[in-house]
């Protein structure tokens, strides 16, 4: 069964962590659903606990979502469950972002090509290693990340637009969009984040801002559809997105909501940067209509405001946004600009 417990209240809490006490083996998350009030773990001693913990939001975000794949795997060998019932259960939990699936398979694989009596170790090392590799990662797209803004920006003082939440919430280091926005903010450089609600799960309201606020970044928060009339005042330099999955043609699923901001970015002559990690470009799929985008409950849309009982409602949690409307893609490999299947497959082999 899971468990909640509350933790002190000062300290960096990370996004996910293994431990080993002597009951056995958890997965310990921050549970996202949570914040920004309130500071609780959620402690995994099962996979249906995690599986629906993913479900649910409580842990989410791409890179995070490979690192919680592979730590569940890890989990259910520790614990001795069916590992490769696990192993479908926990890939099958939430179906765009490209990372679960591969999180999962890397610490299968390790867990299959071990001996018996050394698997349970073998997956979990597996896991820990994608672990190292997601945060390094990261630090290497906010190196690649500042020096784009620089050429793109001249002069510095970014006003930088973001959607959803991409910072160390969702990965094993600083981020990915938010992790660069960090960057610049350290090198006196950010003069705004311009952070977008991101209806309807408010994943910019709750979490992007908790973690500006934490960082003392210059912050302002907007509703989404407000996001025209700031490009209209010329109060954006650059809009930077994260991506749960980008295709071998480069077009990119991103959060609902990010490919209205290309749109706008486009027409108003502000690049559009997607900020995301090797392990989230799916070369195997070839184009943006071939990305399974998850529907979510409507009830995630009625709930936030009252409305005639019965009343439907559209809930895709992503949208697509095509290659020719992104001005750059920044991966620890390098940046792949102009994107096209070409300079994305040299960038990320
Ligand atoms: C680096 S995180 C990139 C994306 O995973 C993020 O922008 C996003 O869309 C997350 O969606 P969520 O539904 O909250 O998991």
């Amino acid at each position: 069964m899971g468990d909640h417990f509350m933790r002190p209240e000062n300290g960096f809490i990370p996004a996910l962590r293994w431990e080993e006490p002597l009951e056995g083996p958890v997965l310990v998350l921050l549970d996202q659903t949570r914040l920004p009030q309130e500071e609780i773990e959620l402690v995994c001693t099962d996979v249906q606990v995690l599986v629906a913990a993913i479900s649910s939001l409580a842990v989410r975000g791409a890179p995070v979502l490979g690192l919680a794949g592979a730590y569940g795997v890890a989990l259910a060998a520790a614990r001795g469950y069916d590992v490769e019932e696990a192993a479908e259960l926990l890939a099958r939990a939430r179906p765009t972002a490209v990372n679960l699936g591969y999180g999962v398979r890397r610490a299968l694989a390790a867990y299959r090509a071990a001996e018996p009596e050394s698997a349970a170790e073998a997956a979990l090392a597996e896991a820990r290693a994608l672990h190292a590799e997601d945060a390094a990662a990261s630090d290497a797209m906010a190196g690649h990340g500042q020096r784009l803004l620089e050429e793109l920006v001249p002069g510095g003082g970014y006003r930088v637009l973001t959607h959803c939440n991409t910072g160390a919430l969702v990965s094993g280091g600083q981020g990915t969009a938010l992790g660069v926005v960090l960057a610049a903010h350290r090198a006196g450089e950010l003069r705004r984040l311009w952070v977008d609600e991101t209806r309807p799960l408010l994943q910019g309201a709750r979490l992007t801002a908790y973690e500006a606020a934490r960082a003392g970044m210059p912050y302002t928060l907007l509703a989404d559809s407000a996001a025209g009339s700031l490009f209209t005042a010329g109060e954006v330099d650059a809009v930077m997105v994260g991506a749960d999955r980008i295709a071998a043609d480069g077009a990119t699923a991103n959060k609902v909501g990010t490919y209205p901001l290309a749109v706008l970015a486009r027409y108003h002559h502000v690049p559009f940067i997607v900020v995301a990690p090797r392990t989230t470009v799916d070369l195997a799929t070839p184009d943006g209509a071939s990305i399974e985008v998850e529907q979510r409950a409507g009830s995630e849309v009625t709930d936030l405001a009252p409305s005639p009982l019965g009343t439907q409602a559209y809930n895709p949690a992503f949208d697509v946004t095509p290659p020719e409307l992104i001005t750059a893609i920044v991966t620890e490999n390098g940046v792949v600009s102009p994107v096209t299947a070409e300079t994305l497959a040299a960038v990320c082999r």
